[in-house]
């Protein structure tokens, strides 16, 4: 799903509204019922008190709608207006009379703290008082009922976005943002849904299609795609019937020391189930008849050294190699690790302590091959490119790392986005589970094994992370979060991929064609 900039937004109103030849009053009553439309699907008719906040701008607008068929369905309504600006907008004010003249319910203004209304915590609030139009700190007094808001305790929804969160700016006072229980979205998610700071502001999310321009939202370049099962189907390369081994490639996974063992045996065990034809693995000679023994289906070739990788050495062809996961950063291995750099050919994955080899020897960048893979977690990352002063310039510097050096960039957290050729790449898969050991080890070796069988590496390492994610939601119906081995992931690999293919229930399948 493409992640619209907020221009990319009101471009696609504007351009709604010239091509369906529909004022913007009307695509605001469409915005507006839709709203209604979902609470009223959930309420049906329930009296719970609903306090409706209205800024004076558009999304206060679409408040204004949404209370006026709320209070016309007889729900139990109180409306309030924000005062924060007189610069009122014009479908502002057309639904300001429209609710004063069709239900007589006269919205009650409130201009500073003083007048705030009581809210029960079995109350809903809904909070329509910014939309995307937000561009400067909020006033005191709004903070203030924003702070109310999250005293109440009562469910929030929250119209377009949770009013105070910027769509393409850091907060700077968590407590001039609404918490939302629930926010019901125009058009696309916004990115900051997504972000580690700002996801909390909303527990849940959900899209109200509102009739944009088809041919708008189809051919509009976006900056940002959500990733779901629908996005990394059309990439999936189906086997035909007379495939053999040798068209799925052989992954090599360099790595391990003393003690770290197992990060190479999860990693081979993962590119094996995820598809790879071969896997062998490269690894100091004390893993020899651990990795032989705990998985005897990867082939094992055996560094000269006992404990640490200080002589890359093999021949075979692989098709590609993942480097660093268990490796450690001794001084053989950052040698040998250069040395195979200015030779190596192959598709690279660098994990681990090879992401720290590299942040520690910044000239082996430029060896690299082009589009390698990188898959860092927080700390790593930092290590790389520094430390960032919030979400927005972590990504801008990571895209121009990735630009500079060509790389794929997988930034691990619990929405993983990939970074290629300055466009970002968000997952929506996987869970709390995944915090756990050897889970990086995993991921390392599912997209190895997806370049192994001929995905491109962008590709394989957005279906990865993917299947990593899916894997990881499948493995916890069973085991918990708190119990989620990396195993577990890896066993449950091939369920992420049937389950691309599953059909949804009919209730799923409802849904769906209704959210369409
Ligand atoms: N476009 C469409 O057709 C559709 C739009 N839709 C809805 O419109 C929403 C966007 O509406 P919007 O552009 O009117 O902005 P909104 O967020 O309501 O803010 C209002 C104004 O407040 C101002 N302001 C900013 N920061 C401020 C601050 N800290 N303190 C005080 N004032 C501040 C700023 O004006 P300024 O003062 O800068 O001129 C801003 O313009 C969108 O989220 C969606 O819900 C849907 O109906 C579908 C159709
Ligand atoms: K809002």
């Amino acid at each position: 799903m493409k992640i619209f900039s907020k221009a990319q937004i009101y471009e696609g109103d504007r351009l709604t509204a010239e091509r369906q030849n529909i004022s913007s009053t009307d695509l605001m009553e469409r915005a507006g019922t839709q709203i209604f439309n979902w609470m009223h699907a959930r309420m049906q008719g329930a009296q719970v008190p609903i306090h409706i906040f209205c800024g004076i701008g558009n999304n206060g607008g679409d408040g204004l709608v949404l209370a006026r068929h709320l209070v016309l369905d007889g729900y139990n309504v109180k409306t309030y207006i924000i005062n924060y600006s007189d610069k009122r907008s014009k479908d502002f004010l057309i639904n300001y009379d429209r609710i004063k003249n069709t239900t007589k319910d006269w919205p009650v203004l409130l201009s500073d703290a003083e007048e705030l209304p009581e809210i029960h915590p079995n109350d809903i609030i809904v909070d329509a008082v910014f939309g995307i139009g937000l561009n400067r700190p909020v006033v005191n007094w709004v903070k203030t009922l924003f702070m109310h808001f999250k005293a109440s305790k009562a469910f929030t929804l929250s119209i377009d976005i949770p009013s105070g969160l910027f769509v393409d700016k850091p907060v700077e006072d968590e407590d001039a943002v609404v918490y939302a229980g629930f926010t019901l979205s125009f058009a696309s998610p916004k990115l900051v849904f997504f972000l580690p700071e700002t996801a909390k502001y909303t527990v849940q999310w959900e899209i109200l299609d509102i009739g944009l321009d088809q041919e708008y939202t189809f051919t509009t370049q976006t900056e940002t795609e959500l990733i779901s099962k629908y996005e990394v189907l059309p990439n999936y390369r189906p086997r035909d019937k007379f495939s053999h081994k040798g068209q799925f490639g052989h992954s090599l996974i360099i790595g391990g020391s003393y003690g770290k063992i197992g990060a190479v045996t999860l990693a081979s065990k993962a590119a094996l189930s995820t598809g790879a034809g071969l896997v062998t693995a490269f690894i100091p000679k004390c893993g020899y008849q651990i990795l032989q023994t705990a998985f005897p289906e990867a082939m094992v070739i055996t560094d000269d050294s006992e404990t640490t990788i200080t002589n890359i050495n093999f021949d075979i062809e692989p098709t590609v190699i993942a480097f660093g996961v268990g490796i450690g950063k001794h001084v053989e291995t950052v040698k040998t690790f250069e040395a195979f750099l200015k030779t190596n050919k192959a598709p690279l994955v660098i994990d681990a302590d090879g992401l720290n080899i590299l942040a520690e020897n910044k000239g082996l960048l430029k060896l690299l091959p082009p589009e390698c893979v990188l898959t860092p977690h927080p700390k790593e990352l930092e290590r790389l490119i520094g430390a960032w002063a919030n979400d927005f310039e972590k990504l801008d510097k990571a895209k121009a790392f990735a630009e500079k050096y060509k790389i794929v960039l997988v930034i691990k957290g619990a929405n993983t986005i990939t970074i290629f050729n300055n466009k970002q790449f968000v997952n929506t898969t996987g869970n709390p589970g995944l915090a756990t050991a050897g889970s990086g080890d995993v991921l390392t070796g599912i997209i190895t094994g997806l370049i192994s069988q001929g995905y491109h590496t962008l590709s394989a390492a957005i279906f990865g992370v993917y299947l990593h994610g899916k894997a990881a939601d499948i493995a916890v119906e069973d085991s918990g979060y708190e119990s989620l081995l990396a195993t577990h992931v890896i066993e449950n690999i091939g369920k992420a991929i049937v389950d691309l293919f599953a059909q949804p229930e009919q209730h799923e399948a409802a849904q769906q064609s209704q959210e369409n």
